[in-house]
């Protein structure tokens, strides 16, 4: 493949990241140089298929939309690049196009510079790979689109030739990409000659690892050395996710407990090998959530504001969500709530399994959430059963989620695994307690609520371990019973509302691991 510039560039689809005849319109056209004002102390290219507001099916995109603002406190100017969805495209003000991709994957192809929800945005406009219905994986009928691999290899091929300098004037010290989707991103930089910026690949989500045959290589125009368990190759099939946590400069999770979980044969689906291989270039950094978004003091969503010291605010909240759905506007009965995709990984089968149990305690149930057919088909049996307390709202609904955080008096989480988790994050903030699985994030953010830490009056939630149909059942008898000491109860709230929850800390360590890549890779060039 060829590396940096026009020289050096064929216009084969096979070459998709070489410069295309149509140049760098924005070079031709920018005014001329004003006085330099002191240069970002770095630039970050943040490569993701989903970023908060545009485009969200989860958590990665919270991620994407939030860090860029968080970073921009630690010295790092960010650059979202994300596929030109036609939803994407309709949220856009004013875009300037600054680079022409003569022929990107089957089709010609523009890179546009815009701004949208506050985000400085890089998008891929090619409407033969993305304007389409459907979500950004998903056709109207659920199935993955035939074409994603070729989808998201046209998106590295972008990040490539941004972070290469060939398309347009900006170019980012370092690459971050996220997930799956960014395997080629950080494969074509890899692959490169010549210099080129620091990378990084984040996992939210080890589940999701982009495996497709090995005939993409071809397509891919990555050099036959790339076909190697050193590179791309899986399992005799072609790894996006893969490629990206054997080729990144860095590797990171989003918690500490996730990152030791995968590092082992049990929690590794596969890849374990490949992480400890990293060693000390594989670290986790704990996710935080947008606490400007998610503020009950200020959140428009949320009927009746309140905080750490004005509680009894959250009653209103509650009768509110109550009422929404249908339940009975009981203050004394403890609602769960829950907001969730509903999949295996999130264990709500197991909730299914015990919901008997709970509704014998006389609890309540909301739970907002899309997904498995099995898993809803089991929680609307146990609604219809017992209208006036449970009750399940399917689909993505923003302002619902909100209101359950608000409203419910605590929030189940009980997933069989879980790289972080932001909704035990809201919760705590918004002093909904969160019950969890002992597991990834869940493990790191919450703090359980057995004797030493309730003597100690730091607790902010339950935790419950193995993660089992008869292990959720005994927390929720635990959680029953604190609901009893109200006293307690509404210390944990204080306590939960009071844990910081914000980017800033994430913030402060990606920058700093953002660093130590490029000064590595300024050395090692
Ligand atoms: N029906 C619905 N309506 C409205 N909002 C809904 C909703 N269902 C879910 N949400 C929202 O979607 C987000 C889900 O984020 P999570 O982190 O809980 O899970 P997800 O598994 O998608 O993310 C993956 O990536 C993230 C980010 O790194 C990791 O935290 C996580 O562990 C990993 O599995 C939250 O903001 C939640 O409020």
């Amino acid at each position: 493949m060829a590396a940096t510039g026009a020289a050096t560039a064929p216009q084969s689809p096979a070459d998709p990241i070489s410069e295309p005849a149509g140049g760098d319109i924005a070079a031709a056209t920018e005014p001329p140089a004003a006085p330099a004002e002191p240069r970002p102390a770095l630039r970050a290219l943040s490569v993701t298929s989903e970023v908060y507001p545009l485009v969200k099916t989860g958590g990665l995109a919270d991620v994407a939309g939030a860090l860029p603002k968080a970073l921009a406190d630690h010295g790092v100017e960010t650059v979202t690049l994300v596929p030109g969805y036609p939803r994407v495209m309709a949220a856009l003000e004013a875009a300037e196009p600054v680079h022409f991709f003569a022929d990107l994957f089957g089709g010609p192809a523009r890179l546009l510079r815009a701004s949208a929800a506050g985000l400085d945005l890089l998008i891929v406009d090619a409407p033969h790979l993305y304007d389409r219905p459907g979500g950004p994986y998903l056709d109207p009928n659920g199935q993955d689109f035939a074409d994603n691999p070729i989808r998201f290899a046209a998106l590295g091929a972008a990040a490539a030739a941004v972070g290469l300098g060939y398309a347009g004037s900006w170019q980012p010290d370092l690459v971050h990409g996220h997930d799956w989707q960014s395997g080629p991103a950080i494969a074509y930089l890899a692959y490169a000659e010549g210099p080129r910026p620091a990378t990084v690949a984040t996992v939210h989500n080890l589940a999701f690892q982009g495996q497709f045959a090995l005939s993409l290589v071809g397509v891919l125009g990555l050099p036959p050395r790339a076909l190697s368990v050193e590179g791309v190759e899986y399992f005799g099939s072609v790894g996006y996710l893969k490629a990206a946590l054997r080729l990144a400069d860095r590797v990171t999770t989003v918690s500490p407990s996730y990152a030791r979980e995968i590092r082992t044969p049990e929690g590794g689906m596969g890849l374990d090998g490949v992480l400890r291989a990293r060693g000390a270039a594989f670290s986790g950094i704990l996710n935080g959530i947008d606490t400007g978004i998610w503020n009950p003091q200020a959140d428009p969503l949320v009927p009746h504001p309140f905080g750490p010291d004005s509680l009894a605010e959250r009653q209103g909240n509650k009768a509110a969500l109550q009422r929404s759905l249908g339940l009975d506007e009981h203050r004394d009965a403890l609602l769960f709530g829950v907001v969730s995709r509903l999949t295996w990984q999130k264990g709500l089968d197991l909730l299914v399994d015990r919901l008997d149990a709970l509704m014998m305690t006389g609890a309540q149930l909301v739970v907002l959430g899309d997904g498995d057919a099995a898993i809803a088909e089991g929680l609307r049996g146990i609604a219809a059963q017992h209208p006036n307390r449970v009750a399940l709202a399917t689909g993505y609904d923003e302002g619902l989620a909100h209101l359950i955080q608000a409203g419910a008096d605590a929030l189940l989480v009980p997933s069989r695994f879980e790289p972080c988790g932001l909704t035990q994050l809201c919760a705590l903030r918004y002093g909904a307690l969160p019950v969890v699985s002992r597991v990834g994030g869940l493990n790191d953010t919450v703090i359980d609520a057995n004797p030493v830490a309730l003597a100690a009056g730091v607790a902010t939630g339950f935790q419950f371990g193995p993660v089992s149909a008869l292990g959720l059942e005994a927390v929720l008898h635990r959680v029953v019973e604190l609901w009893r000491d109200r006293p307690a109860w509404r210390r944990m709230q204080e306590n939960a509302m009071r844990t910081d929850v914000s980017w800033d800390r994430a913030a402060a360590a990606y920058a700093a691991l953002y660093r130590q890549a490029v000064a590595e890779r300024a050395v090692g060039e």
